[in-house]
């Protein structure tokens, strides 16, 4: 059962209480039966910090691998999470993109060609400024050569 795979929107049919999954690292879990123990804001008086089954009800149906990743969740609860595994998700033309998550490590073990996409990029940009960098620094110790030989 945990090789079904699922479209991007038969995942988001499946966004009641009793009926939740969840897309992590395009792998999907469904946690309808962990919704009721998800633990609730810890008392640190950071505010903002809430968790709870709101916080789950808010990204079902969805990719949930940002806010998952965002609240840096322990090892166990990550147990948990293999326990719901129910299959992966099929990506097809016109999903909202994958959200890698901010380590490179797990993005790239769990989501390697989503999660290189943007990286690539950047890579490219770089290697632009860099080449266009050098041709400007050659074109210039050229034409200062050329008028050295004139003068
Ligand atoms: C099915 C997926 C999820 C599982 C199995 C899960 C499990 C857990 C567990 C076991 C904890 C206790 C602390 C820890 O062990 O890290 C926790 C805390 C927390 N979770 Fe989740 N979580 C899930 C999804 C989410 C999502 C999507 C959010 C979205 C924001 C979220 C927000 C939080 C917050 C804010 C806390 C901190 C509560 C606190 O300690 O004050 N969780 N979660």
């Amino acid at each position: 059962m945990a090789d079904k795979q699922f479209t991007y929107s038969d995942v988001s049919e499946h966004t009641g209480k009793k009926d939740l999954y969840l897309v992590i690292h395009d792998k999907v879990y469904n946690s309808s039966s962990f919704i009721d123990e998800h633990p609730h804001q810890r008392q640190t008086g950071w505010e903002e910090l809430y968790g709870g089954e709101e916080v789950l009800l808010d990204v079902g149906g969805q990719d949930a691998t940002e806010a998952f990743e965002d609240v840096g969740h322990s090892d166990e609860a990550r147990e948990i999470l293999e326990g719901l595994l129910i299959g992966t998700l099929k990506r097809q033309e016109g999903d909202p993109p994958a959200h890698g998550a901010p380590s490179s490590s797990s993005a790239t073990s769990t989501a390697p060609k989503s999660g290189s996409e943007a990286t690539g990029l950047g890579i490219g940009v770089y290697a632009l400024i860099l080449v266009g960098g050098a041709l400007a620094f050659g074109a210039y110790q050229y034409l200062q050569a050329g008028q050295q030989q004139k003068a």
